[in-house]
């Protein structure tokens, strides 16, 4: 990859873990409102978010909420992005823009080739089947079906694949959460730092 990776570091609930991202140059930082080990209530993501600079992209996560529910919980919670997990629709990615959110839209790596589709968000990402599990998968198997598109791998991730996992799969970025974490739910600072230095460490040759 010669530009460099967009990269986000999700599910986030503590001020530690947001300044080590942010001090190690994370492009944006995660917060789940769902239900998840990883959940925190939308007033805890606006203490948060309220430390973090504006350069850095503030994304408020979603799975079974409607994209009404999504939008409030999003606007109380004062971030700037809504990723939305889940069976979605094309009226969801516009009512999120509509209100004024950048927009990241989820797929599972083996959805129908429809859903990989442009509807408008900022960013496709590109999931596990399980989102959070932090399962792998074959990153470079939606290479050609996302060609062109603007979209972040995601699923598995660790400072030990990221960087081939660019590579394979030429996503535009990376999004991390169990990848990072000393126990479920649980963040290690020493992790999110390697891994945002790993993301932008240039695959060997082989
Ligand atoms: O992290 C969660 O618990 C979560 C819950 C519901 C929807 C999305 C969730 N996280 C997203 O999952 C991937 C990270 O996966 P992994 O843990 O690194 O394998 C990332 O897109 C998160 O935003």
């Amino acid at each position: 990859m010669s530009q460099k990776p967009f990269v986000k570091v999700c599910g986030l609930s503590t001020e530690t873990d947001v300044a080590v991202s942010v001090e190690h140059g994370a492009d944006a930082v995660g917060f789940v409102l769902t239900k998840s080990p990883r959940e925190v209530s939308p007033q805890r993501a606006a203490e948060l978010v309220a430390g973090v600079p504006e350069t850095v992209a503030t994304v408020a996560v979603f799975r079974s909420e409607t994209v009404d529910q999504a939008i409030q919980l999003a606007t109380e919670a004062k971030v700037g992005w809504i990723q939305l997990h889940g069976h979605r629709t094309p009226e969801d990615v516009k009512a999120v823009k509509a209100a004024g959110f950048h927009a990241i839209r989820a797929v599972r790596m083996d959805a129908d080739h429809s859903e990989f589709e442009d509807w408008g968000e900022d960013f496709l990402l590109i999931d596990a089947a399980v989102p959070g599990s932090g399962e792998s998968w074959d990153y470079k198997a939606v290479r050609e079906l996302a060609a062109g598109r603007r979209w972040l791998v995601a699923g598995g991730l660790s400072a030990q694949n990221v960087a081939e996992a660019l590579e394979e799969s030429q996503a535009t970025g990376a999004d991390v959460s169990s990848g990072v974490e000393s126990s479920r739910g649980v963040k290690d600072p020493e992790l999110i730092s390697g891994f945002l230095d790993a993301s932008r460490a240039e695959t060997p040759a082989v």
